[in-house]
């Protein structure tokens, strides 16, 4: 009774303490982890100490309940022990009274090593009952995420769309609510428009209208709490995940790029060579120069006008002095090494490799978030040249800031506050007075060049209608 008083009384502050121990481990490697991501920022800013500073101090907020933790351990030995000395004294206590001191010596000897061995065993067993259950707070944590509702399943087979899915590229917006959880607000409050097969439509908005909650509603990311989104006439919302994603191409503000290599970027699936790999590259300016053709690709996979790549152990190793315009030029070869996140590349480059991976990938309905918000004018404008000659035959939904980029789209969307505003052509959304689109082109400071170049759209739109 006296070792299960000492052992619950040890159990209940040692779980305790254990639960210290672990909640004020994950800050200390979250702070490392993001010190180290902005190691260069903070050597900028002079904060070296400040950093090392909270560092140690998050140690020592971890380090505390490990010496608590010491001292219950102490705590536990001392009282055990003294329990035991008790034990065994009257162990020995019995082995002279019993029987009238006539017990024999081998069994006083036995009985005797038996209750010193015992005190020992009784310590560890409490010690290992207590640390069985301090290791279930992990197993509590794990229960906590078992309890997290999945994502819909990859694949449905009873509902598996077509292999030629999506052939046009239709896409119909139906009464679509949005809310990141049920004990949210809706950022998106019932909008409904339709996108034609092979459209470009521009999507703008202010900041918070809802554009790129709009863009993860495509990509079943945030589900529809209402309405639907239908894909040549396939509601999203009925199929697997993964048939709905992998029919789409999405390059997002900061694009994903996983450890590897080059290669296994722009084709995790080993499905295309290396010839069309290059090209995609060249296409997205990844390597300089201007645009060529299939057939300027060799069979080795190299681009044999423009650059004069070396062959070095199955490598290729295009010169940044080798390309047209050396601009972007980092690439030096399908296996070049992708660090994790991509980071051994700029926020621009990786958008670059996103829009070189969807150039790979040609699916039927694209969508661009922000996709060149991080590159200059000149290769933007070299981008969406590329965008618009190798898309031609994709619905193309684009989020644009610069508004230059979407004038000459077919459609422009407006988005504020979770609402559609205005849909048309962005001719006829600069000729509507008092529009927003027209406001947002006014404050933009380039509005005469975005109405010329809005109006130039909508002639040659006119005009191939009238030849139609
Ligand atoms: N993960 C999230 N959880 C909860 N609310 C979110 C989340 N992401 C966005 N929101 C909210 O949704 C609304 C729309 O955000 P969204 O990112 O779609 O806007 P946006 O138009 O793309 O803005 P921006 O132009 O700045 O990228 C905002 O009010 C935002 O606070």
């Amino acid at each position: 009774m006296a070792y299960w008083f000492i052992g619950a009384l040890y159990i209940s502050a040692s779980r305790e303490i254990k639960r210290f121990e672990s909640v004020t481990k994950s800050p200390i490697y979250t702070h490392f982890g993001e010190t180290l991501n902005g190691v260069s920022t903070i050597r900028a800013y002079g904060h070296e100490k400040r950093f090392i500073e909270a560092n140690y101090n998050k140690i020592d907020d971890n380090a505390q309940p490990k010496i608590y933790m010491t001292a219950a351990n102490r705590w536990l030995g001392i009282r055990v022990d003294l329990t035991g000395a008790f034990v065994s004294f009257l162990a020995g206590l019995f082995a002279l009274m019993a029987s009238g001191g006539r017990v024999d010596a081998g069994l006083a000897g036995m009985s005797l090593s038996y209750a010193l061995n015992f005190t020992q065993h009784v310590l560890w067993v409490v010690r290992f009952y207590s640390i069985n259950e301090m290791n279930l707070n992990s197993v509590e944590r794990v229960v906590e995420y078992l309890d997290i509702t999945p994502e819909a399943p990859v694949s449905i087979p009873d509902r598996v769309p077509p292999a030629e899915w999506p052939a046009e590229g239709r896409i119909s917006v139906e009464d679509l609510v949005l809310q990141y959880a049920a004990s949210l607000p809706p950022v998106i409050h019932g909008i409904s428009f339709e996108v034609r097969p092979r459209e470009k439509i521009g999507i703008v908005g202010r900041t918070g209208a809802g554009k790129s909650s709009l863009a993860l509603a495509m990509l079943r990311i945030v589900e529809a709490s209402a309405g639907r989104i239908l894909i040549d006439g396939v509601d999203i919302s009925q199929i697997g995940v993964g048939d709905l994603r992998s029919q789409l191409t999405i390059i997002p503000q900061d694009p994903v790029l996983f450890t590897g290599t080059i290669r296994s970027n722009l084709d995790p699936f080993n499905k295309h060579s290396d010839s069309e790999l290059w090209l995609a590259l060249r296409r997205a300016h990844l390597l300089g120069g201007d645009v060529c053709e299939a057939s300027q690709v060799n069979s080795a996979g190299t681009i044999s006008e423009h650059v004069s790549p070396e062959s070095s152990n199955g490598r290729i190793i295009i010169h940044e002095s080798s390309t047209a315009d050396g601009k972007i030029c980092t690439i030096d070869g399908l296996d070049m090494a992708v660090s994790e996140n991509g980071f051994n590349f700029s926020q621009g480059q990786r958008q670059l490799i996103a829009l070189a991976r969807a150039l790979v990938k040609r699916t039927r309905v694209i969508i661009l978030d922000e996709a060149t918000a991080s590159v200059d004018f000149d290769t933007d404008a070299k981008i969406q040249a590329t965008i618009r000659n190798e898309f031609r035959e994709s619905t193309l939904l684009c989020i644009a800031h610069r508004l230059r980029t979407i004038v000459d789209y077919d459609r422009v969307l407006v988005l504020d506050q979770g609402k559609v505003v205005e849909y048309d052509t962005p001719y006829q959304l600069l000729s509507k007075s008092k529009g927003l689109f027209q406001h947002m082109c006014l404050r933009s400071g380039e509005y005469d060049f975005l109405f010329a170049a809005a109006k130039r759209k909508q002639l040659a739109t006119d005009a191939s209608n009238a030849k139609h």
